[in-house]
């Protein structure tokens, strides 16, 4: 549950990330900074910045300008990537294709994940095999995706083991079977700038991105700067926005570690809105559970909230993701 906080929390992460591979790291004075900032962000919230994250800003701008170039783009020529259930849902969706809650979302986005070899996950991996698909211009377009998504794996990882140590567990308690091969996604997100929006499809409707939680463990939003656009709700139901702050990544937790956490920790609802007459681009990298985990809270976790499971029934991750992918999109 989160409180009623007014602002979102900037975390300087760089003394973990320095310490990451150290096996002493939980003793180490930075890294307790961190921690210690994490946890209340987690528990308050459920939102952070994320600031010195050591991902280089050169490759940040390149892929926002990536995807501003591509939804720039005629739809017939971005159709060449559709979407569709044979693609395992990876490829482009058009303007309110997603739909949050029954209604439309106004935004556009390219969808990829992580491949899942054939049979692999059995008939619930069955819904996401596929390949990913990419434009074909600029001509780097996957690899620079890929570079992007390698650097935000590995962040990710690297955030999630100070995470661990802020919920009193061991560093890697988000690794092995948990999250030892972490089942990502990449949004490419197009959101128009208001009288687009109205233009085009859906008149009424100025929601980006209805209200609603993460799936996973944590999500890296790389946000269009000078664009307020993300809001997260507080306790009390008002929507205190994400402003962008240069430099940071938007971090947030998803529904899997509010298992984990035995509820300790908020998968905080939010939404979109671009009010902006600009249009407004996001990369959102989404830090997942292993497509076969079976999640529930960890022992530490349920220790310190009474010694009772807030979640008696573990939820299988894969199961999770394909119950929301198949409901998400009107194709
Ligand atoms: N993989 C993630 N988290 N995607 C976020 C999309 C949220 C909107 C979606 N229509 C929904 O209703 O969940
Ligand atoms: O566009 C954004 O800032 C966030 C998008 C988001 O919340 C999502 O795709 O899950
Ligand atoms: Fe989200």
């Amino acid at each position: 549950m989160p409180t009623d906080f007014k602002s979102l929390p900037v975390i300087d992460v760089s003394p973990l990330l320095a310490k990451c591979d150290d096996p002493n790291l939980a003793q180490d004075p930075g890294v307790c900074e961190v921690v210690k900032q994490l946890d209340q962000a987690c528990r308050e919230t459920g939102f952070f910045y994320a600031k010195c994250h050591g991902i280089p800003d050169s490759l940040i701008k390149e892929v926002k300008i990536a995807a501003h170039n591509f939804f720039h783009l005629p739809y017939e020529e971005k159709l060449k990537i559709k979407m569709t259930t044979a693609s395992g849902y990876r490829g482009y969706q058009r303007l309110g294709e997603n739909i949050t809650k029954g209604i439309p979302d106004m935004h556009e986005a390219i969808d990829c994940y992580r491949e899942i070899n054939g049979g692999m996950y059995g008939n619930t991996g069955k819904v996401m095999e596929g390949c990913n698909q990419w434009p074909l211009d600029p001509p780097n377009f996957k690899l620079l995706m890929e570079e992007y998504i390698r650097l935000c794996t590995d962040l990710s990882r690297k955030i999630m083991r100070g995470i661990a140590l802020a919920l009193g567990a061991s560093p890697y308690a988000f690794e092995g079977e948990i999250a030892g091969d972490a089942f990502w996604v990449n949004r490419i997100i197009g959101y128009p700038g208001i009288s687009t929006a109205n233009g085009t499809y859906m008149p009424e409707n100025d929601i980006g991105c209805g209200a609603h939680t993460d799936y996973g463990l944590l999500t890296l939003v790389n946000q269009d700067d000078g664009i307020t656009a993300l809001q997260v709700r507080n306790k009390s139901g008002e929507w205190i926005s994400a402003a962008p702050i240069p430099g940071t990544f938007v971090c947030n937790i998803g529904d899997m570690l509010k298992i984990l956490s035995n509820g300790l920790y908020a998968s905080t609802l939010h939404r979109v809105v671009n009010n902006s007459p600009k249009y407004r681009v996001c990369i959102a990298f989404f830090y997942e559970t292993n497509f076969d985990a079976a999640v529930e809270p960890l022992d530490v976790c349920k220790q310190r909230t009474g010694g009772v499971k807030n979640f008696d029934k573990a939820v299988v991750y894969g199961e999770h993701l394909t119950s929301k992918v198949q409901t998400n999109f009107v194709m």
